[in-house]
């Protein structure tokens, strides 16, 4: 069965090459806009967007995967910073504290357009940084694509003192949960 990844991030093409697995990457170029305000719901609502826009723009059979990523602080989401004053802003408020990284899946199966969504969440203590600190990071760059202005994959390992759950899930995809939808739901398996 062929596998279509709608996703523009390299972290999830990476996660899934990881696995040995041959996909296509198809981006979907939908607005990242949802009006659901738990995040779990927005997450698999905005992931749902992403598979779905890409299932249907194609004639063959394929499993479509669509996922999305954002940090939430007691209830402020943070998607990815604009600038490096909005960068500042946010691991500020992130610093010395506990936040959640909630990752939605959907995988749509394009021969009858079944799909199925879900979400996997993790906690991410981030270490006490001085101002100085804060700044440095962001000159690394690296923060400016990601949800929270950081990469716990990158130089952002320096500034996580701990996790709860799933690794992966903070890089972009939980791919642990995704082979499970895949073997359940779709009957696809990856062992
Ligand atoms: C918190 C965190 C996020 N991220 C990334 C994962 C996501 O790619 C990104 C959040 O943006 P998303 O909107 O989830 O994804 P994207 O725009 O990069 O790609 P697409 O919509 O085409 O699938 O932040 C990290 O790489 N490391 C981290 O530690």
């Amino acid at each position: 069965m062929k596998i279509v990844l709608a996703s523009k991030s390299p972290r999830r093409r990476e996660l899934l090459s990881n696995l040995g697995l041959d996909f296509e990457v198809i981006e979907s170029n939908v607005e990242e806009f949802s009006s659901e305000k738990h995040p779990s719901r927005y997450v698999m609502d905005l992931s749902f967007n992403k598979a779905m826009s890409v299932a249907k723009k194609l004639k063959e059979e394929a499993i479509v995967i669509g996922a999305d990523t954002i940090v939430v602080i007691e209830d402020k989401v943070l998607g990815k910073p604009k600038d490096r004053d909005e960068a500042f802003i946010m691991l500020k408020n992130l610093q010395g504290r506990v936040h959640t990284v909630y990752t939605g899946i959907t995988i749509v199966r394009t021969k009858d357009f079944k799909y199925v969504s879900d979400f996997e969440e993790t906690k991410v203590w981030i270490k006490k940084l001085e101002d100085e600190e804060i700044f440095n990071y962001i000159d690394t760059g690296e923060g400016y694509d990601k949800a929270g202005a950081y990469a716990i994959q990158g130089v952002g390992a320096l500034i996580v003192e701990k996790i709860e759950g799933d690794y992966f899930n903070v890089v972009g995809l939980p791919i642990s949960k995704l082979f499970d939808i895949l073997k359940r739901e779709f009957d696809v398996r990856l062992l």
